[in-house]
């Protein structure tokens, strides 16, 4: 054990959030330490976000350009599968975080590799691969970022058979040529798209109604439809009972009876938290826990322990989670500065408001989904007075232009008290680049009679909006 070394903030995880809150720490002039266990950068850059996106760009430019007269005939053959894998090695770096490290160091950081975990109020010690312990305290704050990891249900057989999880989905490379998926949510949609169009045959076992669960419902089914016709199969309302591998063969009993049979087995069915080993019972809290979090992003209970990203279950997504940093990021140098912190400012730069009203997704496949804010089904249950107003995405003349055969639907979600957005869901090619649109005006609040005058370009997939509009006022 060598002497303790004192910083202003120490940060768990130097994942994109962590990342971020040691940004904002050190721009308002604050001492930081940043601890990472693995790859600098995090999940997001290494096995999750970034590799999955450079294994769907193409999927999805294909299946697009397959919609456009005049360039549908040229991409009618196979995926150059191989050229996928370098892009995804090229955009996950060969694995190297060697460019991640040097931001840090860029930024005035101090990295320290190793295992993190808390000692203690304001200590955290530090144990490098090579088994050396370094203690560190904050003055200040310590900001657990840790993430989460797959969480693996307790199914008979599941540990004999070699299971994929969402970061053997994205690191990959070899194609099974069958491929069972286990869950419906977006790891399972999106690794779903992905596997299907690099050849293997694609079965998903989905123990709800339908996909994405968690989206307005004609998102999962637009979804659906289209991973059959790519020749899928979605089977819903199918719980797995038990799994065996015999060999290259895993098969799964279906409850109800029967069994599938694949190559290999992806179960994507939700998150854990990464707090099991960081020292949580040193300070009374559960290990193994989420950790919850006032809108500031402390730690309830505590005065100094902050929590970020996946690991505080606001909102399992990168840009939330980095959202999250720079609220807690400008709290804590508040809070260090004796500056009043507005907690009770809804919309107030120490408050991570859009963690409740206003947190957008895309989800990335073909048709893609992109949604903000509240389903109807949210909305009501929140006790508002609202209309869905639902409108054929092609209603836009844009989106038959932007591609043949164009399916999509958007609904708006509007609370007819304040006659404002509260929520907004787009399925169809390429309104992922739309939804931040429908972001601006729900975490915005615009008044309606306000988006009115707001004017989408002729002839855009945007100009859904003026439908939607449309069809609000006039019924
Ligand atoms: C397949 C997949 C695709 C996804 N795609 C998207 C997407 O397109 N868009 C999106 O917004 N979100 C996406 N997500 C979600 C996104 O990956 C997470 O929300 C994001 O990674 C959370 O960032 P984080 O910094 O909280 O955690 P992480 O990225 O998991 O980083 C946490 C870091 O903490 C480190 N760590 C953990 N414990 C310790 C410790 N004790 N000491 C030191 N270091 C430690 C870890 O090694 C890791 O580097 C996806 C998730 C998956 C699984
Ligand atoms: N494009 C994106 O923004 C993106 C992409 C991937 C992941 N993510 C984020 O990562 C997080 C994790 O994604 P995920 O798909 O793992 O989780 P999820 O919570 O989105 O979906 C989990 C699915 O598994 C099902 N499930 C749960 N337990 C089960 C069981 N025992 N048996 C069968 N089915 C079961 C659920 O009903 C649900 O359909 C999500 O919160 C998501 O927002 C985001």
């Amino acid at each position: 054990m060598t002497d303790v070394i004192e910083y202003d903030v120490v940060v768990l995880g130097a994942g994109p959030v962590g990342e971020n809150v040691a940004d904002r720490a050190r721009a308002a002039g604050l001492s930081t330490a940043i601890v990472e266990s693995e790859l600098v950068g995090g999940d997001c850059s290494y096995y999750a976000c970034v590799p999955s996106k450079a294994m769907l760009r193409p999927v999805i430019a294909r299946a697009e350009a397959r919609r456009v007269p005049g360039v549908k005939q040229d991409v009618q053959g196979p995926l150059d599968v191989q050229a996928v894998f370098a892009h995804r090695k090229y955009w996950t770096a060969n694995m190297q975080d060697g460019g991640q490290a040097d931001w840090l160091t860029g930024i005035g950081a101090d990295l320290f590799r190793g295992q993190g975990r808390i000692a203690g109020p304001r200590h955290v010690t530090v144990t490098a691969p090579d088994g050396g312990v370094q203690e560190l305290s904050a003055r200040q704050a310590v900001a657990v970022c840790t993430g989460s990891r797959a969480a693996l249900p307790a199914l008979p057989g599941l540990d004999t058979v070699r299971p994929w999880d969402s970061r053997t989905a994205t690191s990959a490379d070899q194609v099974p040529g069958r491929l069972l998926v286990v869950g419906g949510g977006v790891v399972a949609c999106e690794m779903a798209t992905a596997w299907q169009a690099f050849g293997s045959e694609v079965t998903m076992l989905v123990r709800g109604q339908g996909l994405l669960p968690r989206m307005e419902p004609f998102a999962g089914e637009l979804v659906a439809e289209a991973l059959r016709e790519a020749g899928a199969e979605v089977r819903t309302g199918t719980a797995v009972s038990s799994v065996a591998r015999d060999g290259d063969t895993v098969t799964a009993e279906v409850v109800g009876g029967g069994t599938v049979e694949a190559d290999e087995i992806l179960v994507a069915t939700g998150r854990a938290p990464r707090t099991e080993d960081i020292g949580l019972d040193t300070i009374g809290l559960e290990p193994g826990s989420w950790l919850s979090v006032d809108d500031t992003c402390l730690v309830k209970g505590t005065t100094w322990l902050y929590a970020c990203g996946d690991v505080n279950h606001r909102a399992l997504l990168t840009h939330q989670g980095k959202y999250q940093a720079r609220i807690a990021g400008a709290a804590i140098a508040a809070r260090a500065q004796g500056v009043p912190i507005l907690e009770t400012d809804p919309w107030g730069s120490h408050t991570a408001t859009a963690d409740h009203a206003a947190v957008p997704q895309v989800v990335f496949t073909d048709p893609e989904v992109g949604s903000v804010g509240l389903t109807l089904a949210e909305a009501e249950s929140r006790g508002l007075r609202v209309r869905a107003v639902d409108q054929e995405m092609t209603s836009a003349e844009g989106a038959g232009l932007y591609a043949e055969d164009y399916r999509g639907r958007a609904r708006m979600v509007v609370d007819l008290d304040r006659e404002v957005l509260v929520g907004a869901s787009f399925v169809g090619a390429g309104v992922g680049e739309l939804l931040h649109s429908a972001t601006v005006a729900v975490a915005g609040e615009v008044p309606l009679d306000r988006l009115w005058h707001a004017v989408p370009s002729f002839p855009t997939i945007s100009e859904v909006w003026l439908r939607l509009l449309e069809a609000y006022r006039d019924n």
